[in-house]
């Protein structure tokens, strides 16, 4: 790993700001290479980051690439859809190609639907290996859980697939399909969205091999922490 930051803000929203404008500036940055692929995840972070990034002037969304940490098995219409929530709640309001986000497909069962998935990823990242994604947005669960990996589970131990199928997710729905910890460490940059850490939590075996590791807490998650951490001063931006 190149880097961890452990960042605290006092509130979910300010984390909400710095964390869109740091995604566009990652974005635009990255305006040479052939695109921006980005991976994001569900829970709280889809109404922090549908809020804040479409205020967010001067995007070419055109270039970006959108692929999911992790995903339920469920219709797009069902609530727990995280693509249907993003497609409510962010896709409609940015100019984002329908081709460009990289979705799983609901209607197969868990196993082969996590197959499918993987190979869209080896399609779209025209590799055979695992695809290495510029950006990946974490959560982590009051559990400890990251993407839909458990604590404890076997899951945590997988060595050689992209992505992994889960039936017996401990938080509902049970069937998912979900990066695994060599995707998620292979990214060039990784962001823990809330947190704490101890050897058994999933979230804490988030370590990319060359990437950047970023935290952002707010206060409220930061006041268990014993590890030194970074606020920024009011205007300064990751
Ligand atoms: O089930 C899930 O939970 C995690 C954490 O969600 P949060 O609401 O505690 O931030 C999320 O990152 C993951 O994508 C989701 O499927």
């Amino acid at each position: 790993m190149s880097g961890r930051r452990v960042v605290v803000f006092p509130s979910v929203a300010e984390l909400g700001c710095s964390l869109a404008q740091l995604v566009a500036s990652r974005a635009l940055g990255n305006s040479g290479g052939s695109h921006f692929s980005l991976g994001l995840s569900g829970g709280s972070l889809v109404s922090i980051l549908s809020k804040e990034l479409p205020a967010l002037p001067g995007l070419d969304y055109s270039r970006w690439l959108i692929g999911f940490c992790d995903e339920r098995l469920v219709p797009f219409t069902d609530p727990e859809s995280t693509y249907g929530l993003y497609k409510d709640q962010l896709f409609e309001k940015i100019n984002i190609p329908n081709e460009r986000i990289l979705t799983i497909d609901p209607s197969l069962p868990v196993e082969e639907c996590a197959e499918d998935y993987s190979a869209r990823l080896s399609k779209a990242f025209s590799t055979e290996q695992i695809p290495v994604f510029d950006m990946l947005l974490l959560g982590m669960g009051p559990d400890g859980h990251t993407c839909s990996l458990f604590p404890g589970h076997p899951l945590l131990q997988e060595t050689q697939k992209t992505v992994a199928p889960i039936s017996d997710s401990p938080k509902p729905p049970p069937q998912r399909v979900t990066m695994t910890l060599p995707t998620v460490n292979a990214a060039r940059c990784v962001h823990v969205l809330e947190g704490g850490e101890g050897p058994a939590l999933p979230a804490a075996l988030v370590s990319p091999s060359q990437g950047e590791l970023l935290w952002l807490v707010d206060e409220p998650a930061a006041a268990s922490l014993t590890i030194p951490v970074e606020r920024l001063s009011p205007g300064h931006k990751l």
